[in-house]
Parts: C-alpha cells; sequence; structure tokens
C-alpha cells in the first residue's frame, strides 16, 4: 500500500512536480538551475533560478538541464533532483526514514542517463526507486483505469514533448513522441515578433503571451495585450500591442505537428481498441492543453470525445505517486 513514506517526481522539461499521498503536491516548481560561471556553483534552483534568467550579472547563468524530453546537463539534472529531493524530505519531514521514489524521466532519456537518474535519487536518501513512463503516470493522474483492457489514450504536450500514447491492461500498446511542446510555441512567438516587428522579446515574456492570448485554430473573439521588449533598430526598450489572431497564425505549426501525432498514433491502434476510442475518447494533459480552444479545436479535428484532464499540469506527478500502489499490474514499470 502506499503510504506517505512514498513519493513521485514528475521530471519534466519545464517542471518539477514531487507528490505525495496524503499532501498532494508538495513541490511545483520551474527545471531550472542558476550557476556561477566563474565558481561553477550553483547559486539558486527552480523558481529562484527561472526568477534570474534574463536578469543576472553575465557570470551567473540560469541553465534549463533538461531540453526538448532530453537530459541535456546530466550533472545540472542529478543537482537540480539532489535539491528537490532534499526540500521533500524537510518538508515530510522523513529525517530517518527512507521514502520510496517512483520518478518519471523524460520519454528521450536512454538507458544509461535512467540508471543515472536512478542512482541520483538513491544517492539523495531514497530506499528503493521505480521507473514509469510518462503517458501511463498521465492516464493513472487523470483517473483512466490503466489496468483494465480497454483503450485509454493519452495525449500530453509539455514543454519540451508532447506524448501521444495508447494505454490498455497497464501497458503502452502503442507511443509516438515529437518534440514539439510549449517551449517550441515559445520560440515561434519570439522569431514572429523579431520578423513582424523588429522587437526582441524573452523567453518569459513570449509564454505570457501564449498563457493570455494564445489560441487554438478556432473561431474565436479577439484578445489583445501590450508586450514590452527591446527595438533592435533603436536599441530602446518599447511597447507593442499583440492579437490573439496574430498568435494564433504563430502557433499553427506547433499545433499541426502535435494533431498528426494524434492522428498517427491512433491510426496505429489494433482494431478492437478502436470501438474504445469511439466511446471514450482522447484526455489532454501537460501544461500545453490548457491552450485556450484546443479541446475543441482538437474534437473538431480527430471526430472523437475529447477531455481535458482534471489536473493537466499535475497529472503526471499525481500518477507517478499514485502508481506505486498499483505497481504489481503495471508491466511496464521497471526497477
Ligand atoms: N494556460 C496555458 N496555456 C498554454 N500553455 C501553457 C499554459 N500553462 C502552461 N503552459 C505550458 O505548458 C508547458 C509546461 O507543461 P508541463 O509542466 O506539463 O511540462 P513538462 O512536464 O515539464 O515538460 P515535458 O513533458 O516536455 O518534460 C510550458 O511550455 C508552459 O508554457
Amino acid at each position: 500500500m502506499l503510504n506517505n513514506m512514498e513519493i513521485g517526481i514528475d521530471l519534466g522539461t519545464a517542471n518539477v512536480l514531487v507528490y505525495c499521498k496524503n499532501k498532494g503536491i508538495i513541490i511545483n516548481e520551474p527545471s531550472v538551475v542558476a550557476v556561477d560561471t566563474e565558481t561553477k556553483k550553483v547559486v539558486a534552483v527552480g523558481t529562484d533560478a527561472k526568477l534570474m534568467i534574463g536578469k543576472t550579472p553575465e557570470k551567473i547563468v540560469a541553465v534549463r538541464p533538461l531540453k526538448q524530453g532530453v537530459i541535456a546537463d546530466y550533472n545540472l539534472t542529478t543537482e537540480m533532483l539532489r535539491h528537490f529531493m532534499k526540500k521533500a524530505t524537510q518538508i515530510l519531514g522523513f529525517t530517518f526514514r527512507k521514502p520510496n521514489v517512483v520518478v518519471c524521466t523524460p520519454s528521450g532519456a536512454t538507458s544509461v542517463e535512467r540508471r543515472a537518474i536512478q542512482d541520483a535519487i538513491k544517492n539523495c536518501g531514497a530506499k528503493q526507486v521505480f521507473l514509469i513512463e510518462e503517458p501511463v503516470a498521465a492516464a493513472i493522474g487523470s483517473n483512466l483505469p490503466v489496468d483494465e483492457p480497454v483503450a485509454n489514450v493519452v495525449v500530453d504536450i509539455g514543454g519540451g514533448t508532447t506524448e501521444v500514447a495508447i494505454i490498455s491492461f497497464g501497458g503502452v500498446v502503442t507511443c509516438h513522441s515529437i518534440r514539439t511542446g510549449g517551449d517550441k510555441m515559445d520560440e515561434d512567438i519570439i522569431q514572429a515578433v523579431r520578423k513582424n516587428y523588429n522587437i526582441l522579446i524573452g523567453d518569459r515574456t513570449a509564454e505570457q503571451i501564449k498563457i493570455e492570448i494564445g489560441y487554438a485554430l478556432i473561431d474565436h473573439e479577439v484578445l489583445k495585450m501590450q508586450v514590452r521588449g527591446r527595438d533592435l533598430l533603436t536599441g530602446l526598450p518599447k511597447t507593442i500591442e499583440l492579437n490573439s489572431y496574430e498568435i494564433r497564425e504563430i502557433l499553427k505549426e506547433s499545433l499541426l505537428q502535435i494533431l498528426e501525432a494524434v492522428r498517427a498514433t491512433l491510426e496505429d491502434c489494433p482494431p478492437e481498441l478502436s470501438g474504445d476510442i469511439v466511446d471514450r475518447g482522447v484526455i489532454l494533459t501537460g501544461g500545453g492543453a490548457l491552450l485556450k480552444g484546443l479541446t475543441d479545436w482538437m474534437k473538431d479535428e480527430i471526430f472523437v470525445p475529447v477531455h481535458l484532464s482534471p489536473n493537466p499540469q499535475e497529472a503526471v506527478a499525481i500518477g507517478t505517486g499514485k502508481s506505486l500502489s498499483i505497481i504489481k499490474t503495471l508491466e511496464r514499470i521497471a526497477k
């Protein structure tokens, strides 16, 4: 049985979440580490480090150790994990007893990296460490009956990747993973604002634009937003107004890539499970699932019901934490 000595970690490209049964999500912070380039020391992790992005003296750089669903910097990833493990054990008061940990690693992590993450967490004071695949965790966290022989379709739109999977009887039947997610949308917004207005905006501003006035490819009442950046011609700060129609156009390419991955996965579905999908539909999870109009747009494109997970951004972490209680029935959990 799961008890509060067992925690789940969603090691995401954009955010790290730690879940503990009875307590819920105890940590939800950006996957960012600030490093002093002179001393090579880590000076801040998570929220504190993200606040430093683009605002620090040159010798302090804010780094995202995971990019596009893969570990870009292994040492910083383990430093970050160590920090969050320490914080979690402090919050939960596990001073003497070691917790069991289930961790959801990025889809693109190699077996060597997975093993390394396992070792790093063990070195941080875990008793046992289990790994779980992201779509399976997302499905469990969205309350889908993953251990029954029915098709559960999950579309997890994260920062670095989008994973589309059909899960049945505790295992992944078919899965497509693409390196398109929220980060790509932010990058496309930065490039388009630069090209169309000669204004340079930062990552955080691009993300705010996407969240506030970003829309999937559907009709809607126009939204407007004042945005500040640096004029590339004069070098001076400048404010411009952007609207949701132009942002919708910028997001189009990423959205069509996500749709393509969904279609490809549904096409791979064994015929016996196809009927389930018509009835039960598809669940959207991950922070990217919160894009305005996404559920309706996808419904119109794939002609099956599309639902938003009850906790899109937390589903993977919740599923990771809860998976220990059904660990024996999940074939895909590997020690
Ligand atoms: N309301 C919103 N509208 C659109 N996008 C959003 C919204 N809220 C968050 N996001 C985006 O969701 C992404 C982060 O999602 P999530 O936390 O699920 O990623 P992750 O699990 O860390 O990434 P990955 O699964 O690639 O490892 C970011 O790109 C963020 O900008």
